[in-house]
C-alpha cells in the first residue's frame, strides 16, 4: 500500500516535471532553432514573463529596461518566448506581428482574465467574445457621446483642482497618480451609472474608491499568490473559484457589496423607463436597461447590465489617471518642451472665460502639446499591451506558426524603443510626433490603445480628458522635478514606483 502510494506520488511529480518543465523547455529550444534572432527565449517556469520583467525591475529600476536594451541591441527582435504554466507565450514586440495578432487573425483567439475575482468583470465588453462581444461594443459604441458626459467632467475637476489647491496651499503633498486616478474614478462612476450614483459611501468610502480598491488588492493578489496560480493552472477559472482561501472570500463579498448597490440602481432605472418618462439619459446604464426592456437584446440580463458599467469604470480608471500622471510628471522633467506646452495652453485659452467654456474644436488648435501628448505615450505608455490570449485556431504570422493552445500577447512598450522606428529612442523628442510624422515609420509601431476591432473603445473621450487635465492644471499649477531618482514598476499599468517625484505649486 505505501510503496504504491510512493509510486504515485513520484509518478506524479514526474508528470509535473514533464508539464512545466521538459515540455515548454522543448518548445522554447524548437522555436529558437527556427526563428534565430527574431526570438528571444526566456526560461522562466511556471509564472513566464512576469519573472524576467520583475528581474529587470530589480537590475535597472524598470521592468521593461531589459527588453528595451534587448531592443537596441538587436532591432530586428520580433517576439520574446517564456514558459507560462504548462505551455508557452508568445509576445509580440514588432509591430507587423502585432497587426497579425490583433486585426488579421483576431477571431483566432480569446482573452485571458488575469484576475481571480472575474465574477465582476466575465460578463462585461472586456472578456466577451464572439457574438455577444460584437453585440456588446455596439450597444456601448452607442452610448458613447461624450458631450453630455463632460458636464460632470469639468464640474469635478473644479472641484478637485479645489481640494489640490488646499492641499499645496497646507504644503501636504500631492501624489498625482492616486490624484488624478482619484478625478477619474469619480467622473467614470457617474458616467456610467448615472450622476447619483457616485454619491453612495460605503464604509465611510465614495463608491468609486471602495471599487478601485477591490480591483487594485484583487490584480495585486493574483499576480503574486503562487497559491492563486497553481489552483488556476490545475483546476481552471471556474472550478478555482470554489476553493477559496479567507482573503479571496473577503475581497469577494466587498464585491458583492458594489454588485448588490448597482443592482438597486438598474432596479430604480427599470421603474423609471417602465413609467415612459420624457427625458431619456444617455448614460451607458440607461441606455442598458432601456435595451433590456425592449428586448433589442433578448439575452441581455441585470446582470450583464451590471457587470457591463463596472467593467467599464474599470476599463477607463487606472489607464486615464495615470498617464495624466505621467503627462504632469513630463512637464516637470522635460522642462524646454513643457514651456513650449505651457505657452500653447495659454494662447489658445487666455482668459478664465475660455477655461470655462472649452470646446472640442479648440483642442483641435493644440497642435504642439497634442506631439508632447504622444511623445510621453511613448516614453511611459501607461498600458504595456494587450491582455494574453489563447489561441483557439492556428494561424502563421509572418513566418511563426502559432498553433492552437499557445498563449499570445503583444508588448509595444519595447517596441517604442526599437530604433528602426524610433530615431534615437532614449531622445524625448516632441518633433517626432509633429504633423503626423510618426506615420513615417510603421503605422503600428505606436498604439498606446491597440489597434483592430477590439482597441480601446475609450481613446477618444480618454483623449479629450487627457488634453482638458491638462489645461486645467497648466493654468492653475506649476510643477518642478524633485531629486527623486525614477523607478518604475508594472501592475496592470506603468507606472512610478515613488510618488514624490515632481513638486506641485500654484501659478502666479
Ligand atoms: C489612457 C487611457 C487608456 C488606454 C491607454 C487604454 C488602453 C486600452 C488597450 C491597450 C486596450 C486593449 C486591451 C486588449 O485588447 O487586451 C483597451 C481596451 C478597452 N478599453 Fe481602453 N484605454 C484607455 C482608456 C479607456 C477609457 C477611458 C475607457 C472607457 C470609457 C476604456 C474602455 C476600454 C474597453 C471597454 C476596452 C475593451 C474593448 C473590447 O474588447 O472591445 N479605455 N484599452
Amino acid at each position: 500500500m505505501l510503496t504504491e502510494l510512493f509510486y504515485t506520488v513520484i509518478l506524479l511529480i514526474g508528470v509535473l516535471f514533464y508539464l512545466t518543465f521538459l515540455r515548454p523547455l522543448y518548445k522554447l529550444l524548437m522555436l529558437k532553432i527556427k526563428h534565430g534572432k527574431e526570438i528571444l527565449i526566456k526560461f522562466e517556469p511556471i509564472i513566464g514573463i512576469h519573472a524576467y520583467l520583475k528581474k529587470s525591475e530589480k537590475i535597472h529600476g524598470d521592468p521593461m529596461k531589459l527588453l528595451k536594451l534587448e531592443m537596441a541591441k538587436n532591432p530586428k527582435l520580433k517576439a520574446v518566448a517564456c514558459s507560462l504554466g504548462f505551455g508557452v507565450l508568445i509576445t509580440s514586440v514588432d509591430p507587423d506581428m502585432n497587426k497579425s495578432f490583433l486585426i488579421d487573425n483576431y477571431q483566432k483567439s480569446v482573452k485571458l482574465a488575469p484576475i481571480f475575482n472575474y465574477k465582476i468583470l466575465k460578463n462585461g465588453i472586456i472578456f466577451s467574445e464572439g457574438e455577444q462581444w460584437k453585440k456588446q461594443r455596439k450597444m456601448i459604441s452607442d452610448s458613447f457621446h461624450f458631450d453630455s458626459k463632460y458636464y460632470f467632467f469639468s464640474q469635478k475637476f473644479n472641484l478637485l483642482t479645489l481640494i489640490m489647491f488646499k492641499k499645496v496651499q497646507n504644503r501636504v503633498s500631492v501624489d498625482s497618480q492616486l490624484f488624478f486616478t482619484k478625478i477619474k474614478g469619480e467622473i467614470g462612476i457617474r458616467v456610467f451609472f448615472g450622476p447619483d450614483f457616485g454619491d453612495h459611501q460605503i464604509d465611510g468610502k465614495n463608491i468609486s474608491e471602495e471599487l478601485k480598491e477591490i480591483v487594485d488588492q484583487t490584480i495585486v493578489y493574483s499576480y503574486t499568490s503562487i497559491f492563486f496560480q497553481l489552483k488556476r493552472i490545475f483546476l481552471g477559472d471556474e472550478l478555482a473559484m470554489k476553493f477559496l482561501t479567507a482573503k479571496e472570500k473577503k475581497l469577494l463579498s466587498r464585491s458583492d457589496r458594489i454588485n448588490q448597490i448597482a443592482m438597486e440602481q438598474i432596479e430604480k432605472k427599470i421603474k423609471y423607463y417602465e413609467g415612459q418618462p420624457s427625458v431619456q439619459s444617455d448614460y451607458l446604464i440607461d441606455v442598458l436597461v432601456r435595451n433590456y426592456l425592449t428586448k433589442q437584446d433578448p439575452n441581455l440580463t441585470k446582470e450583464q447590465i451590471c457587470q457591463q458599467c463596472i467593467t467599464m469604470f474599470i476599463a477607463a480608471l487606472d489607464n486615464t489617471g495615470c498617464i495624466i500622471a505621467w503627462i504632469i510628471f513630463c512637464l516637470a522633467n522635460y522642462k524646454e518642451e513643457g514651456d513650449k506646452v505651457r505657452q500653447e495652453i495659454n494662447s489658445v485659452f487666455p482668459t478664465q472665460e475660455t477655461l470655462d467654456n472649452i470646446q472640442f474644436d479648440d483642442l483641435k488648435n493644440l497642435n504642439y502639446t497634442s506631439a508632447f501628448i504622444d511623445e510621453c505615450f511613448r516614453h511611459y505608455t501607461s498600458s504595456m499591451g494587450v491582455f494574453l490570449r489563447r489561441v483557439v485556431e492556428p494561424f502563421k504570422s509572418g513566418n511563426f506558426e502559432i498553433q492552437k493552445g499557445d498563449i499570445i500577447q503583444s508588448l509595444w512598450h519595447p517596441t517604442q524603443f526599437n530604433p528602426d522606428w524610433f530615431e534615437n529612442p532614449d531622445k524625448f523628442d516632441v518633433n517626432r510626433f509633429l504633423n503626423g510624422k510618426e506615420k513615417q515609420g510603421n503605422s503600428y509601431a505606436f498604439t498606446p490603445f491597440s489597434i483592430g476591432p477590439r482597441n480601446c473603445i475609450g481613446k477618444q473621450m480618454s483623449l479629450v480628458e487627457v488634453k482638458v487635465s491638462l489645461i486645467y492644471f497648466v493654468k492653475k499649477f506649476n510643477c518642478i522635478r524633485n531629486s527623486v531618482p525614477l523607478k518604475t514598476t508594472a501592475s496592470i499599468v506603468y507606472k512610478p514606483v515613488d510618488q514624490n517625484l515632481i513638486k506641485i505649486s500654484f501659478c502666479l
